[in-house]
């Protein structure tokens, strides 16, 4: 025993097993140490954990996303389908409204009978040329005409042969005037021509030859022959007269033209002279 050992001994602090025991606390060190490593492993664990779930947290909103879009993008897809059909649709409404328009127009303006301007349309056509007329000073003539005794063709032959020579007055009419010229039918047998550029003594002559023209022509209906004339009363549009005012006079012509005797073609007087 050494002297120091000995001291040891004798003070009762000396161990046998030191060199074990350095050790025992060396390998106490190294399971401390382990630990930590551990504890760090379960802490990067626990961190990776995390992580994942944040990560399929974020796919599963993306996947949700994308599933959101498709259905939004089909929802699309199927309104500009729709959108597509209703501007179809609207086309087609739209050409039907514009083609049922241009029938009633056509219906209103043209006279099925005769294939003349109606009533209303030959009126209007009549003040377009009366302010044409205004502005540029030309002549303007009209003339109003009814069929004579018409009455008779009707209670003899039947409407329809009324028809069918009211048709081939209103051909016979629209032959025997020039391009520009306006006719129209006014009432059941009554009709209106509105001649610009016409001083009176070239309507009166257009009158005339219309008289004998309808005199000389007969209307074939069933292998009869419906003859028919016509009295015309004439005027020339004053200057500012109003063409109300001119049908007015022609008209009384047209009524003189009866009471003369029917068959003719009567001037009518100036606006002054006309009550
Ligand atoms: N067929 C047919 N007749 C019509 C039409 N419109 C009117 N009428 C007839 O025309 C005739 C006109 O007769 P009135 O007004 O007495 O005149 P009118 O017999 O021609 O005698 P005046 O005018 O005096 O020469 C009537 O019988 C009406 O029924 C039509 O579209 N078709």
């Amino acid at each position: 025993m050494s002297a120091h050992a000995h001291d040891l001994e004798s003070q009762g602090t000396y161990s046998l097993y030191a060199h074990e025991e350095s050790v025992i606390r060396q390998a106490e060190s190294m399971l401390g140490k382990l630990d930590e490593v551990a504890n760090g492993v379960r802490l990067l664990a626990q961190a990776y954990r995390e992580g994942y779930r944040e990560t399929m947290r974020l796919v599963r909103i993306s996947d949700r996303m994308q599933a959101e879009l498709h259905a939004a993008n089909r929802t699309l897809l199927n309104q500009a389908a729709d959108l597509q059909r209703l501007n179809k649709a609207l086309h087609q409404e739209i050409e039907r409204r514009e083609a049922l328009e241009h029938e009633l127009r056509r219906i209103a303006s043209v006279d099925e009978l005769t294939g003349l301007h109606t009533r209303r349309h030959v009126l209007e056509l009549g003040e377009h040329e009366q302010r044409r007329r205004a502005r540029h000073g030309y002549d303007l003539s009209i003339l109003m005409m009814d069929l004579d005794h018409f009455k008779r063709i009707n209670d003899g032959f039947g409407h329809a042969a009324g028809d069918q020579v009211l048709g081939d007055f209103g051909f016979l009419l629209c032959s025997s005037l020039r391009q520009g010229d306006i006719a129209g039918r006014f009432g059941g047998e009554e009709f209106l021509a509105i001649l610009p550029e016409t001083d009176l003594a070239t309507a009166q002559s257009i009158a005339e030859r219309l008289c004998k023209q309808v005199r000389e022509n007969s209307t074939l209906w069933k292998d009869q022959s419906l003859a028919v004339t016509v009295s015309i009363g004439l005027v020339a549009v004053d200057r500012d007269e109003s063409l109300e005012c001119a049908i007015a006079r022609a008209d009384h012509a047209l009524y003189l033209a009866k009471r003369a005797g029917r068959d003719r073609v009567m001037v009518g007087s100036g606006p002054d002279l006309d009550e």
